[in-house]
């Protein structure tokens, strides 16, 4: 038996620092929403006990000799001891999007992992506890658990409804540098500050950028400083015909931009590619991804 399942860049359309916890976690009002470029998790039930792969284009920058530490792993034992499963089976992740890059691409991973595995080993763990399995994984795994937009509260375990979204374009960029979620943390220096309320529903692209341009990402100005050529990439994706609306997601350096529709975007994106500056930038560009399901496929040969 092969089991496939897609775990989607998490994309932060904006993030407001609300406050900080005793803990030092800080408390967040962002609007979380999942782009069509992904990873992708199989799992086969051929070994008896359980090991991962990673291959793709990105697979390298994840060390071998870490791969216990892997989040697809870390996710696997989390969810064996909970349901007193003995984990078996081959994991293969096919690692497409960039590595520490403020598109939660890790904690799409383990989120996928919880979904692939509660159904591959066939374990009965409710809903509202694999949340809190989630939970303890990383901030971002709730949302990317659910895989759905979703306006993030608390320092991420909070998911309340996000507006209705438009079908919109979306490009992403990312320049090769790695950015550090804890460092970029620690460098932001400014005060806290609320998002105002959102409406139930966004009709168009246009409209919905108009709204998100009076909202910001407080992680920006921090993570510019530690990796200023986030400053150009944000350049350069605001220069590109059609953008309604260009900023860095999460904690960098992946920035995005907003076009009226995935078309456009990947006109957008072939016309970045050819840019000298952007030559060695990964650049993805379509729409945004509805909640998959886990499907019973093979990986192309
Ligand atoms: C900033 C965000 C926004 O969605 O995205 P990314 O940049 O990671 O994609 C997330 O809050 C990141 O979530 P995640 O990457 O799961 O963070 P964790 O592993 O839990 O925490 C890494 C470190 O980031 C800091 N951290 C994280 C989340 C949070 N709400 N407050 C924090 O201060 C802490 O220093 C923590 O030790
Ligand atoms: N499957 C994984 N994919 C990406 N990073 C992982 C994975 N497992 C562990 N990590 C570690 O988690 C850290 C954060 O990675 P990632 O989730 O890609 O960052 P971000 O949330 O900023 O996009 C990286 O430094 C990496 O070493």
């Amino acid at each position: 038996m092969i089991l496939t399942e897609t775990a989607h860049a998490k994309i932060n359309l904006y993030l407001h620092v609300t406050g900080r916890r005793d803990d030092g976690y800080h408390l967040l009002d962002s609007l979380a929403v999942f782009a069509g470029a992904a990873d992708t998790l199989f799992f086969s039930s051929d070994a008896a006990a359980l090991s991962l792969s990673v291959e793709g284009p990105f697979g390298a920058e994840l060390s071998t000799d870490a791969t216990d530490d892997n989040l697809v792993m870390r996710a696997a034992r989390l969810l064996a001891a909970e349901a007193g499963h003995t984990p078996t089976g081959s994991l293969t992740l096919e690692k497409t999007l960039p590595v520490a890059s403020g598109i939660g691409g890790g904690s799409a991973d383990a989120a996928a992992a919880l979904r692939l595995l509660q159904q591959a080993w066939d374990v009965a763990v409710s809903e509202e506890r694999l949340f809190e399995l989630a939970e303890k994984l990383g901030a971002d795994v709730p949302v990317c658990l659910a895989q759905r937009s979703a306006r993030m509260g608390g320092v991420g375990e909070r998911l309340d409804p996000a507006p209705a979204l438009p079908d919109c374009g979306m490009i992403l960029v990312n320049c090769g540098l790695g950015v550090s979620t804890p460092a970029v943390f620690r460098a932001r220096d400014g005060g806290f500050s609320e998002a105002p309320a959102l409406p139930a529903a966004w009709a168009s692209a246009a409209e919905m950028a108009t709204d998100l341009a009076r909202l910001h990402n407080d992680l920006e100005a921090a993570a510019c400083a530690l990796c200023p050529t986030i400053r150009d990439v944000l350049s350069a994706i605001n220069a590109l015909p059609g953008c309604l609306l260009s900023r860095m997601s999460g904690s960098g350096a992946t920035c995005f931009g907003i076009f009226d529709t995935p078309e456009a975007a990947r006109r957008a994106a072939a016309q970045l590619s050819a840019l000298t500056q952007a030559r060695s930038w990964w650049v993805w560009a379509g729409g945004l991804a509805g909640r998959p399901k886990t499907s019973e496929s093979r990986p192309a040969a």
